[in-house]
């Protein structure tokens, strides 16, 4: 049996898309995710979306990352998911029912409201999110949001003058974070502009990260340094998110169909 896929990006955020709205595919679980999202061995992709049939939204969409963990929300592939569908969708995710409509400049998303209290972000102990008191190396009082899934901000001078690689998995992995979390290192370039890396809590350096941008956005203008409307660089370019007074979230940039293909079940251990 050959299984059908679409390979898509937000701004070099890759995914790997089975779609299984119209057509039940065979499970999906953390082994197969992992195998697929395998860059050497795999299609290959930060994450693995599996579109399902819904009766909260249009559809499901599911996200895996390259580890194969199942978490509850990645801006990059809601877009690319919106452009995918052609219309606007209300999709629903495990971190609640986001919106995407097709928009002059992309796709825009309604990604939901964030919360800061310390059980949803989920901090380990008791602890304010607007300033926390601790540090990893040159990284200290982080802002902490959770915005359907739960990242960690750095405010610093240059993010390009930060390790990443070395420095993103020890705080992904901290036992303050009992569900791991997403590591972004930011820096303010005007009240409009940021420049933003993230190292994504179960794929690593990516190009761009769409919830990444979004909480960056609103600890920013929490802590006051931006207004309510920036401009979010990532390495991959740039997101325009808004914090509107009804506190929704709202996200604007590009997503990009590749390619498409299809695999043998068989080369994965699926048995049909
Ligand atoms: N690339 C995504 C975020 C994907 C999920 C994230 N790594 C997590 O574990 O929460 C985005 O564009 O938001």
């Amino acid at each position: 049996m050959r299984i059908d896929f679409t390979k898509m990006h937000g701004l070099g955020n890759d995914f790997v898309v089975l779609d299984a709205r119209e057509r039940p595919l065979p499970p999906v679980d953390a082994p197969l995710a992992a195998a697929l999202a395998d860059r050497h061995t795999g299609i290959g992709c930060d994450q693995l979306i599996l579109l399902e049939p819904s009766r909260a939204g249009d559809f499901r969409m599911r996200i895996f990352n390259a580890d194969g963990s199942e978490v509850e929300a990645c801006g990059n592939a809601t877009r690319a998911i919106g452009l995918l569908h052609g219309r606007p969708a209300a999709i629903e995710t495990r971190g609640g029912i986001v919106r995407s409509t097709p928009a002059e400049s992309g796709i825009s998303v309604e990604m939901g409201k964030p919360r800061f209290d310390w059980e949803a972000i989920p901090l380990g102990y008791a602890m304010d999110t607007h300033a926390m008191p601790v540090a990893w190396e040159e990284l200290v009082n982080p802002i902490a949001v959770n915005v359907g899934n739960p990242h960690v901000i750095f405010f610093v001078p240059d993010p390009y003058a930060i390790d990443m690689a070395r420095i993103g998995p020890m705080i992904e992995t901290d036992a303050l974070f009992p569900a791991r979390i997403n590591v972004n290192v930011a820096g303010v370039t005007a009240r409009d502009a940021i420049t933003l890396r993230v190292w994504e809590r179960g794929a690593g350096l990516t190009r761009a990260c769409g919830t990444g941008a979004c909480a960056t956005a609103v600890g920013a203008i929490k802590r006051g340094l931006v207004d309510r409307r920036v401009t979010v660089t990532l390495p991959g370019g740039p997101l325009v998110i808004e914090w509107r007074d009804d506190d929704e979230i709202v996200m604007t940039g590009p997503a990009t169909e590749a390619f498409r293909g299809s695999f043998e079940a068989a080369d994965y251990g699926i048995a049909v």
